[in-house]
């Protein structure tokens, strides 16, 4: 039986237009949210769901759109505004059957205390990045809401549009806003943000048509723009090119006939929830939000999965300097590390938050070991490579690795197992890095945050849990760099796929 809310939610639903399979359960689950259940077998194709582009909260579809475009409130900011305008009306919003069913803000760090940030989060992937978002996300509500607050104080209560109603607001939208198309740009979707995420095993797809009608855009995931993973290509189906195989019952309006057509026939006033594969009956029906690592899946939705094969673990380019300050003088590691640039190398990141990714099996980005390589070469090797450098201009990648090739690795095997021929300081190096990285997480060793993990309810101490798994995901990630770094002539598989992932945004938008 629906709750309420539920209840409440789907009535609204139906008064603004929105179309779904009865063959949908949405389902509330005490202290967990929302999930969404099939009750009988789902069809690759089937259309389960379509909502109306003008029933999505948006900078251009809320009261809140002249205020927004005059005060000139872009993107995140505008639709943070948006969603504290809409639920400062109570009642009186369009989207009160929509609001009244969302939580009052997601379990994400941006909402939780300094303290616990400091305390939860030492060490890992986003500690320093929360804290950043904090700050910004401060200045901005200073900057940009607070002057609205002062300028109409009649329109505005300002006890909605506080700073926790901001982090509240911003809370929602990393974790379920979607972009629709180029004028609505991001927004809130009802019904297609109840779908939880799998990784890489999604059953379900978001699709929108362009506006433009020049293109459709096929979204996997959400709010991407953010900018925390570069999502591959999960599916290339696009809503043009899928034909409907089989159509769902759609409550409310029976979607009939769309076999051998393409979905949706180019209208662009809805968005659509399309299975990508079978789903059988009694089982729960997963979007995916891409493929994240934990560090990215607790930044902004909250959660993390207990095995996540992408899962990173960066080396940012101040511990290897901070490295090699304990070895060199500041001279000798800037001479090398700009002989590194200058060979065509470079790390992740840009120049004032460089990183080297360490895959989940343990791996470091082969840029990494080049630097440390070129950081311990002995004076008369570094000055033929320089020189050769040189001589060679500026040259790019490919030419450097040649020449590094040819004067460090003159008998060319380099190219066939980098790991073989790496000097073994060169594992002693990256084994200091890896234990000056692991420091980072405090006096508590990775056993006892196996057991702290052990110990912990994942629905009473969300914040605890998910902490905790990351920072065991990330140790394990550092032990299996440490054996690396270890055991030098135990041949690797060089080739296996790095995953394409990025670092977390240093800036929050
Ligand atoms: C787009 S909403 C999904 C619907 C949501 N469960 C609800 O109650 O409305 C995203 C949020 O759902 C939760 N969620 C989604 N997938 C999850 C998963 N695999 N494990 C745990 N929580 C998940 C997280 O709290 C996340 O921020």
């Amino acid at each position: 039986m629906a709750s309420r809310r539920l209840r409440a939610f789907k009535r609204w639903m139906k008064s603004k237009g929105f179309q779904w399979s009865d063959a949908l359960e949405f389902v509330e689950i005490q202290e967990e949210g929302i999930a969404v259940r099939a009750l009988c077998q789902l069809k690759e194709g089937d259309v389960v769901a379509k909502m109306p582009k003008e029933a999505c909260l948006t900078t251009k579809t809320s009261g809140a759109s002249e205020i927004i475009e005059e005060a000139g409130l872009d993107g995140h900011l505008g639709l943070a505004f948006t969603i504290m305008y809409e639920r400062s009306l109570g009642a009186d919003s369009p989207w009160v059957g929509y609001l009244q069913l969302l939580p009052l803000q997601e379990c994400v760090p941006i909402c939780w205390t300094l303290d616990e940030v400091n305390e939860l989060l030492c060490g890992t992937e986003l500690h320093q990045t929360v804290q950043e978002d904090k700050v910004l996300i401060y200045e901005d509500w200073k900057d940009n809401i607070l002057p609205l607050l002062e300028f109409a104080p009649s329109k505005l209560n300002p006890k909605f549009f506080g700073i926790e109603q901001y982090f509240a607001a911003k809370s929602l939208i990393s974790s379920r806003s979607f972009e629709i198309d180029d004028y609505h740009g991001f927004g809130m979707v009802p019904l297609a943000d109840l779908f939880n995420h799998k990784t890489g095993a999604e059953d379900v797809h978001f699709t929108a048509m362009s506006s433009n009608y020049e293109s459709d855009t096929d979204v996997d995931g959400y709010n991407n723009n953010e900018g925390i993973v570069e999502e591959e290509a999960l599916n290339q189906n696009s809503s043009m090119d899928m034909t409907a195989s089989n159509t769902a019952n759609v409550e409310n309006c029976i979607v009939s006939d769309m076999e051998g057509s393409s979905v949706s026939e180019g209208d662009t006033s809805m968005l659509e929830m399309i299975m990508i594969k079978d789903v059988s009956s009694g089982v729960e029906v997963f979007n995916t939000y891409g493929l994240l690592g934990n560090a990215a899946l607790l930044h902004r939705y909250g959660f993390t999965e207990q095995d996540n094969a992408y899962d990173i673990v960066n080396i940012d380019m101040e511990l290897v300097l901070k490295w090699c300050s304990s070895s060199f003088s500041d001279r000798h590691s800037r001479a090398r590390v700009s002989l590194w640039r200058r060979s065509g190398y470079s790390a992740c990141g840009v120049q004032n938050t460089e990183y080297f990714e360490i895959s989940y099996d343990g791996e470091p980005q082969i840029e990494l070991l080049i630097l440390l390589h070129i950081m311990l070469l002995p004076d008369n090797a570094y000055h033929r490579l320089d020189l050769s450098v040189s001589v060679a201009g500026n040259c790019h990648e490919s030419s450097g690795t040649t020449l590094l090739n040819d004067i460090v690795f003159p008998n060319k095997a380099f190219n066939m197992s980098k790991k073989l021929l790496l000097p073994k300081k060169v594992y002693d190096a990256l084994l200091s890095l890896a234990n000056m990285r692991e420091s980072l997480y405090g006096l508590n060793s990775i056993e006892d945050d196996i057991e702290a993990l052990g110990r912990c309810s994942i629905i009473r101490e969300k914040k605890l849990y998910h902490s905790l798994m990351l920072r065991v995901n990330e140790r394990k990630i550092l032990q299996k760099l440490r054996s690396y770094a270890s055991q030098p002539f135990k041949a690797t598989n060089h080739s296996s796929q790095r995953k394409k992932l990025k670092r977390i945004t240093k800036k929050s938008s």
